[in-house]
């Protein structure tokens, strides 16, 4: 994190080369993203990952992003590269992403598909139980992935959102339609895997490079998203606080 602790924190996600996590973390990501979703282009194989994660060298916070994983799979994916964040991208309830806090104790970021209001129900619950949200675009019925599709979304639903919690905005981002997104909406963080890539899981160092910039200076541009602050030395304590009598 930097010294501003409300500093827009930009995500690179979907990284499976040396190439592609340098370039990352040289343009000064904060925060970077490694798939294990065997579906997906970006698919990292859990036995690639601690040589590729030890190239981070604490230079920014290493997400683990999974969908609907089960206890083995977590416990595989943490023994191999004990990533700092867990990032949810299925279908997790509130009940289940605080069971994975709990267990794991690692943050937590869960991902809420948007396509419109009514898809934003559920976020006070989550806010409740994970350290941070990601919203991204709704994929459609029987898509291939839940993520990772390029695919931007009415940014005005997530407009105007306070829940306590740093909000990451994601879904069809690039480094030429960045600041028009922070210009519309506050959010403490940005994040893109297809619009920073040549081909799909084809990471260009350059566009890596150009959308980092773009959002930095977008960032730099407007007043500071909110007050809220970030948690950035782990997992904070969400136990319910016993009102004093
Ligand atoms: O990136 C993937 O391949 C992926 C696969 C399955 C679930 C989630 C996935 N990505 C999640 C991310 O955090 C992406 O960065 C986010 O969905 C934005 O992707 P994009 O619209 O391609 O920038």
């Amino acid at each position: 994190m930097g010294s501003d602790d409300r500093r827009l924190e930009v995500k690179i996600c979907g990284l499976k080369t040396a190439e592609a996590l340098d370039a990352a973390l040289d343009a000064g990501a904060d925060l970077v993203g490694f798939v294990h979703f065997p579906k997906s282009p970006r698919h990292l194989a859990l036995a690639e990952a601690p040589a590729l994660v030890a190239r981070v060298g604490g230079r920014a916070r290493t997400v683990a992003l999974l969908v609907d994983p089960d206890e083995a799979l977590l416990a595989e994916v943490v023994a191999a590269f004990s990533p700092d964040l867990l990032q949810l991208h299925g279908k997790e309830t509130p009940a289940r992403v605080a069971a994975i806090r709990a267990r794991f104790g690692r943050e937590v970021m869960k991902a809420l598909p948007v396509a419109s209001r009514a898809d934003l129900d559920n976020l006070p619950a989550y806010a409740e139980v994970a350290d941070r949200i990601l919203f991204d675009a709704k994929p459609d019925p029987g898509a291939l992935l839940p993520g990772g599709n390029g695919r931007p979304f009415d940014w005005h639903l997530v407009a105007g959102l306070d829940v306590g919690r740093p909000l990451m905005l994601s879904g069809g981002l690039t480094a030429d339609n960045v600041s028009q997104a922070l210009s519309e909406v506050r959010m403490d963080g940005v994040d893109v895997s297809s619009g920073v890539e040549d081909a799909p899981g084809v990471k260009s160092p350059a566009k890596i490079r150009a959308f980092v910039a773009a959002a930095r200076r977008a960032a730099a541009g407007f007043p500071d998203p909110s007050a809220r602050a970030f948690k950035a030395d782990g997992p904070e304590d969400l136990s319910p606080k016993v009102r004093a009598s």
